[in-house]
């Protein structure tokens, strides 16, 4: 489907904190980019002032807004992405995502390249795909939901960025290692899970390392956790990991993850969802789309091909 520029504004929303403040000059650039392509009349810039403003901006923006870019990490993206949502489905402009973060893993789910410029061709081109979006506790995430040690690393990886500045694969990894080593925890949990590849309600009570809920099959720059899931399924995508592994084996797991070869591995379970109902035992880590949520008690579900994206080629 190619957007029609006949079809509305665009509105870019930009975290100029995002990659330890990268984003104000991405905006910047991005900005002029933009302006020179499409005119001052055509497109608005937006910046975002504190955490969560993406979320109000995208759900109080002008109607004559048809498409909204978000400038940013995943985490941003995902903010806006939460505003568009509470719009009414034929009030819900585009989302175009411009990748300035540190795993952007929701840019590599739709294809759109890294690179400012080419992220712009993107969004100019206008391809876009319907797709489904998740949510839990009336909160929205657009590619992953996670508890115990992976979002464990994910919340590490946030302090840790501050403190060193590294970002991407490196950074997950440092994380990955402290956190295997040092915090290696099991989490109880029992799983309520409705729809997917079984009709029937079914219940799973075990223990395990870390519970992965996907929209899309990437985490944590590009770990394939769920290496078969889709976008538009209408489903969630599940993963976890059940003792014993020491933090050597935990390792090489995670490892192999990166390139989806965890999945033979007889301590990692695969399963998909329409609803989902969790509860924990104590409160684990968590994370949604890299930030963070708490709580032990958590109702998930997929609102199925509920949010027009643009995707690369
Ligand atoms: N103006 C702002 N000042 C400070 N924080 C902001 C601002 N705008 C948004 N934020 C918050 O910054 C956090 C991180 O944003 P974002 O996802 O864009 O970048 P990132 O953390 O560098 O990337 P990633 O999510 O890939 O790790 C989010 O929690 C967001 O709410």
């Amino acid at each position: 489907m190619a957007l029609d520029p006949s079809c509305g504004r665009i509105a870019l929303i930009a975290n100029p904190a995002a990659q330890n403040g990268r984003g104000a000059w991405a905006a910047v650039e991005a900005a002029s980019l933009l302006r020179a392509r499409v005119g001052d009349e055509g497109f608005q810039l937006l910046l975002t002032e504190r955490p969560r403003h993406a979320t109000a901006l995208a759900a109080s923006l002008d109607p004559s807004v048809g498409t909204v870019v978000a400038l940013g990490g995943d985490g941003l993206i995902s903010e806006v992405a939460a505003g568009l949502m509470e719009r009414p489905v034929d009030e819900r402009p585009a989302l175009g995502v411009i990748p300035v973060g540190s795993g952007n893993d929701y840019a590599a789910s739709l294809g759109v390249p890294a690179s400012i410029g080419r992220a712009i061709d993107c969004v100019l081109a206008g391809r876009t795909a319907v797709v489904d979006v998740g949510r839990v506790n009336g909160r929205y995430f657009v590619e992953t939901l996670s508890f115990g040690l992976d979002a464990a690393i994910a919340l590490d990886t946030v302090e840790r960025r501050v403190r060193t500045g590294r970002t991407g694969t490196r950074l997950y990894l440092e994380s990955a290692v402290d956190q295997l080593f040092r915090h290696l925890s099991i989490y109880d949990f029992t799983a309520r899970l409705t729809g997917g590849d079984a009709a029937a309600m079914r219940t799973v009570s075990t223990a395990a390392y870390l519970l992965a809920v996907q929209i899309g099959p990437t985490y944590g720059g590009h770990f394939r956790i769920c290496p078969g899931a889709e976008l538009d399924d209408g489903l969630l995508d599940l993963c976890y990991a059940t003792p014993h592994l020491g933090p050597w084996k935990a390792l090489a797991v995670l490892l192999a993850a990166k390139g989806g070869r965890h999945t033979g591995n007889r301590h990692i379970h695969l399963d998909r969802a329409s609803r989902l109902v969790l509860d924990f035992a104590e409160e684990p880590p968590g994370q949604i789309d890299g930030e963070k949520i708490e709580g032990t008690h958590f109702e998930i579900d997929c609102i199925p091909r509920s949010l027009t994206v643009i995707v690369g080629k």
